[in-house]
């Protein structure tokens, strides 16, 4: 049964350092849902998920579970499950073994035990491999492995600390569909730690980002791009667009001249701001007067797509241009940029 995580004003100030490694951060997850942490090294994501583990103990404020504090009880009575990047298998023991190895260390025999943790390794498509020892499997199974060993515990929240960043790129698109089918069959909380912003993307209802023990952002996945906090938050979300500029009243003024803010979106307060525009959400036009005008100055490959430079004054407005598409360089072009694609912040 999946819980409410609630985090209150969490902190955990090292003895000895100038800053916390967390500084009190609010954060909610409904049962069922998955928050991605994401944020750059030594940000605090992993301090935020061991203090909800009760691996380490926070120097101020709460975590809860459905309304309850949990914050004085033992990892072992939370009810929460972990997998780290490393699967930390028992060595000795058999697939089957690890699977089961809670059930039978509070006193199952060994055939409950076993038939229990068979339904856990058939949710990771594993039953094959139920007798293998541990060594003799991939580190992409063993991660599997790891998975199912948290999920036999039957965690009311699931804590995975970037455990698909060892593995290649087509296992790890093969882990995102296991924890979508997981999501699917179990429905339990998860907080997601990852450096990637595609990870949080695919699996995540919500991204949560960490910037030196700050939470500077939390939203929904479509938010996080196009409604940044912060431009380390855009930057973060692969945001390349920072436009200086002022802004009055929910219309921001630069070179590229006035663009409004979506109306349903933050509109920070009058002075001076930085207007954040996604450049896939940009178009190049050539017709419209009333469009900014700008002059391709570069271009640069990503991927299918490419990135055109458009320089409009003294601003340079990076556009992701649709595939096969080109931008000769020196040609005039006018730029559509929507609301949507807007956002402006103050720091
Ligand atoms: N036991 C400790 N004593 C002192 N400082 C610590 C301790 N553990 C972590 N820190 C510091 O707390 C900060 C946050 O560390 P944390 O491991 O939570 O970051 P992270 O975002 O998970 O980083 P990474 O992505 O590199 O794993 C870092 O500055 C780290 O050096």
């Amino acid at each position: 049964m999946s819980a409410t995580l609630s985090l209150t004003r969490l902190a955990r100030h090292h003895p000895g350092e100038q800053h916390p490694a967390l500084a009190g951060i609010d954060l909610e997850v409904p049962a069922g849902a998955c928050t991605a942490i994401l944020g750059p090294s030594g940000s605090g994501k992993s301090t935020a998920l061991r203090l909800i583990a009760g691996l380490d103990a926070p120097t101020g404020g709460s975590v809860a579970l459905d309304g309850v504090d949990v914050t004085a009880l033992p990892p072992e009575r939370r009810g929460v499950g972990m997998v780290f990047q490393r699967p930390l298998l028992f060595p000795h023991l058999s697939v089957i073994d690890n699977v089961g190895f809670a059930a039978r260390a509070s006193g199952q025999s060994r055939s409950a035990s076993r038939s229990s943790a068979r339904r856990y390794l058939e949710l990771v498509h594993l039953e094959d491999l139920a007798d293998r020892p541990v060594g003799a499997i991939s580190g992409g199974q063993a991660q599997r492995v790891a998975l199912a060993r948290s999920l036999a515990n039957a965690p009311r929240v699931l804590l995975l600390d970037e455990p698909f960043s060892a593995l290649d790129s087509v296992l790890r698109e093969d882990m995102y569909e296991l924890v979508r089918e997981i999501r699917k069959e179990l429905s339990p909380t998860i907080v997601l730690v990852t450096h990637d912003r595609h990870e949080a993307a695919v699996l995540a209802d919500s991204v949560a980002v960490l910037i030196d023990g700050v939470l500077e952002h939390h939203s929904e996945v479509s938010s996080a791009y196009t409604q940044p906090s912060t431009r380390a938050v855009n930057r973060l979300m692969g945001g390349i667009n920072e436009i200086h500029g002022h802004l009055e009243r929910g219309v921001h003024h630069s070179d590229l001249g006035a663009l409004h803010l979506p109306p349903d979106g933050p509109v920070p307060d009058d002075g001076p701001a930085v207007l954040l525009i996604r450049h896939e959400m940009i178009r190049i036009v050539d017709g419209s007067p009333d469009l900014p005008r700008g002059v391709i100055c570069g271009a640069r490959p990503a991927g299918l797509r490419s990135i055109a430079d458009v320089r409009i004054g003294s601003v340079m407005v990076h556009v992701e241009l649709p595939t096969g598409t080109t931008a000769p360089v020196g040609t005039e072009v006018g730029l559509e940029i929507p609301a949507a694609a807007c956002t402006a912040v103050t720091r």
